[in-house]
């Protein structure tokens, strides 16, 4: 059955940061994503939702590259980020990384103090200015909503923080890099709900400078904070539109079957 990929009527003009066409990719003899077509305009939640094994994580993990690290892996087709084919093996993967930053499921600080997990990319980045790097660490950390926790215990261990600040350190280190795309696979399900609820307001206001795409299965969370909202099935995309639309009115039934817990 062919998938719904309507024209999505938003009014709001944004340029697209991504625009998949396309988009095939197997492991080995697994075709995990077929035909993608999807565009994800800037300074917007898109929340990919689906069953387990439909292949949200691996089309986030082509968003940067990441599946590459995987033996195996072939695609074919394109991804355009702001409007160069980043499969094209002319596209320096370092390059596209100082862009798009990413969060994964289970927070993943390095074993070194609070300010050194913010200034590890910068530093990657060659800035070694005591000063600036002051700066860069308020600054990401008030981004990620943990500067009052935190500013009294910079250099302590990361460690030492809970799931949920570990998480929202996790979004400072990524905010250091200054990127324009962060990707969050399954960001607070580790997490309870008070910290879920923390993360999910900051990516509410992180949407106002950067361009946010969430794989989640939480379906409550995709309907509270996203704008937009991709169904997978079986490695295809079965609808994508407007958050609203999907979860009120969807135009396809194995959407409306999930959502309302058919099956997944
Ligand atoms: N490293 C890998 N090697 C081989 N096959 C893989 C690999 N990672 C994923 N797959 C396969 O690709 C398909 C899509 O998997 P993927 O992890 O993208 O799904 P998902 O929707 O993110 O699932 P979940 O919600 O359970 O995390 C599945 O058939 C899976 O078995």
């Amino acid at each position: 059955m062919a998938s719904v990929i309507e024209h999505i009527s938003d009014e709001t003009n944004r340029e697209n940061v991504y625009k998949t066409k396309e988009l095939n990719l197997w492991y080995g003899e697994n075709h995990a994503l077929k035909n993608i077509n999807l565009d994800i305009n800037e300074n917007e939640v898109t929340a990919i939702i689906g069953p387990s094994g439909c292949g949200k994580s691996t089309y986030i993990k082509t968003l940067n590259r990441m599946i590459e690290l995987i033996p195996g892996v072939k695609t074919s087709g394109e991804i355009s980020y702001r409007g160069r084919n980043i499969l094209d093996r002319s596209y320096k993967v370092e390059d596209l990384r100082t862009k798009v930053g990413m969060v994964f499921q289970k927070p993943n600080p390095f074993p070194k103090s609070i300010y050194e997990n913010v200034v590890y990319g910068p530093k990657i980045h060659g800035i070694r200015d005591k000063k600036i790097l002051d700066e860069i660490v308020e600054k990401s950390l008030k981004g990620a909503a943990i500067w009052d926790e935190v500013k009294d215990r910079l250099n302590q261990n990361a460690y030492g923080l809970s799931g949920g600040q570990q998480q929202r350190l996790c979004i400072a280190r990524c905010l250091a890099i200054e990127p324009d795309v962060i990707l969050m696979d399954e960001p607070t399900s580790a997490l309870d709900p008070i910290s879920t609820l923390k993360v999910e307001e900051l990516v509410q206001e992180l949407k106002q400078n950067f361009s946010i795409i969430i794989v989640t299965h939480n379906m409550q969370q995709a309907a509270r904070i996203s704008d937009k909202t991709a169904f997978f099935l079986s490695g295809e995309v079965i609808e994508f539109n407007l958050t609203n639309k999907i979860f009120s009115t969807p135009s396809d039934k194995r959407t409306e079957d999930y959502i309302t817990g058919r099956f997944g």
